[in-house]
């Protein structure tokens, strides 16, 4: 490792990988750290993402794809069902992946843009100088060392602690989080090409249960729950709960445990020599969790912007911001939008639920966009107008 780079990234999941491989394709001299020992392992996802968005950033492969979803399912608490087809559900479906093997393929095209990649090399602090973050303190394989960037890249996630290094405000309420349990399920029958998603405040407060295909016996099921919905029982209890309802004879062969922002973007994405990425600056999706896609994006806007600004000798906060402009530009209309969506499903009744579900049996789904079918909900559930009507 030498002690001097243009660009150090912290972290190398999707959002990182992608911000090291772009800053690396402008011909910059890239670090790529990693603090685990294996890119990509422990997984802490469900593992879906839209097709369409996926391919701008990797050509499909069947080593990492492990099913491919043609619609989406939505179950209402009373059990009424919703069929989305592929054009309506969107981001929603797409594939199944395998992020062990995702990962890791992300990395390996930074690593062949040109990037060093470390594993087993966690950042622990930042080196800032007149106000300006100029590189990382860190352990590689258990020595210290130091190394100096014009920018460092937070990729590091929702734990992430290099926005709070350089002085920005990270910390997420706890309404704004949504704490999740998932069992990898074998041996159990489902619908392989569908993700489903079953809701009601009894079964996930403030969330929803996923089952999500992984082949076709096989399935991520998990839940997600609101911080600030937490009475005591722990969304790996809704689980166990859902699971002896739905899947009493499935084989559980891996659990996972983690957490996703549903908070909409940070405010301040960059400061001077410094971006964040991916759910280090909580760019996911504040109503699915879905973070794979946009990180990717903020990692490529990260990549582009950091170029210019090394090329032009000016990494100021003030340049940074550009950053912060163009995320918000590409993904702020949705995440606000999403934002707004989330705050209306988690303070709704399971009765509102089960009704709105009723009115919607019959639709035909096959060419709607989301916003036609908020309309369509409206149009169905006048006395909603109030709470949707903002959401466009
Ligand atoms: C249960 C669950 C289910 C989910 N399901 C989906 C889904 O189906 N679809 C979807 O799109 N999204 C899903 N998500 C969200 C998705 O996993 C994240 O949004 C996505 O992984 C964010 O990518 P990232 O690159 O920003 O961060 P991460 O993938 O979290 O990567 C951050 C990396 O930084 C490393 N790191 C942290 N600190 C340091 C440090 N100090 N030094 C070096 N390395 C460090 C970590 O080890 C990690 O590898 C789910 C999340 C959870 C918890």
């Amino acid at each position: 490792m030498k002690s001097a780079y243009d660009v150090i990234v912290v972290g190398a999941g999707p959002a990182g990988s992608i911000a090291a491989r772009t800053a690396a394709e402008h011909g910059l001299d890239v670090l790529l750290i990693e603090k685990r020992q294996e890119i990509g392992d422990p997984v802490r996802c469900a593992e879906g993402t839209g097709k369409v968005g996926l391919t701008q950033f990797m050509d499909p492969d069947p080593r990492w794809i492990c099913a491919e979803v043609t619609g989406a399912r939505i179950f209402a608490p009373d059990g009424t069902c919703i069929e989305l087809s592929e054009k309506l559900a969107g981001k929603e479906v797409g594939y199944v992946l395998e992020r062990k093997i995702f990962d890791r393929a992300v990395a390996k095209t930074a690593a062949k843009a040109g990037a060093e990649v470390q594993v087993k090399t966690q950042a622990t602090s930042l080196i800032i100088e007149n106000g300006t973050v100029c590189g990382i303190r860190g352990k590689h394989r258990g020595d210290d060392f130091e190394a100096r960037a014009k920018v460092v890249v937070g990729a590091d996630g929702i734990e992430s602690k290099v926005g709070k290094w350089a002085g920005i405000n990270t910390t997420l309420k706890p309404k704004d989080i949504e704490t999740c349990a998932q069992f990898l399920v074998t041996d159990i029958d489902i619908k392989a090409d569908s993700c489903d998603f079953y809701l009601g405040n009894e079964r996930a407060p403030g969330g929803y249960v996923w089952v999500f295909p992984k082949g076709k016996r096989e399935a991520n099921v998990g839940l997600g729950m609101l911080g600030s919905r937490f009475t005591g029982k722990h969304p790996i209890d809704y689980l166990r709960e859902f699971m002896a309802w739905r899947f009493p004879q499935g084989k559980v062969i891996e659990t996972v445990v983690g957490a996703v922002p549903a908070s909409g973007m940070l405010k301040q994405l960059s400061t001077g020599g410094l971006v964040l990425v991916g759910d280090a600056g909580r760019v996911s999706d504040p109503i699915t969790g879905g973070g794979i896609y946009n990180g990717m994006v903020s990692g490529r806007i990260a990549g582009n912007v950091i170029a210019d600004a090394i090329k032009s000798g000016d990494v100021s906060a003030k340049r940074l911001q550009r950053y912060d402009r163009e995320v918000r530009e590409t993904l702020g209309k949705m995440l606000d939008r999403n934002y707004k969506a989330k705050e209306f499903v988690v303070k709704t009744s399971d009765e509102v639920m089960n009704s709105v579900a009723k009115s919607l049996v019959g639709v035909n789904f096959e060419n709607m966009s989301v916003p036609k079918l908020l309309k369509e909900i409206i149009t169905r559930n006048p006395g909603l107008f109030v709470e949707l009507a903002g959401l466009f």
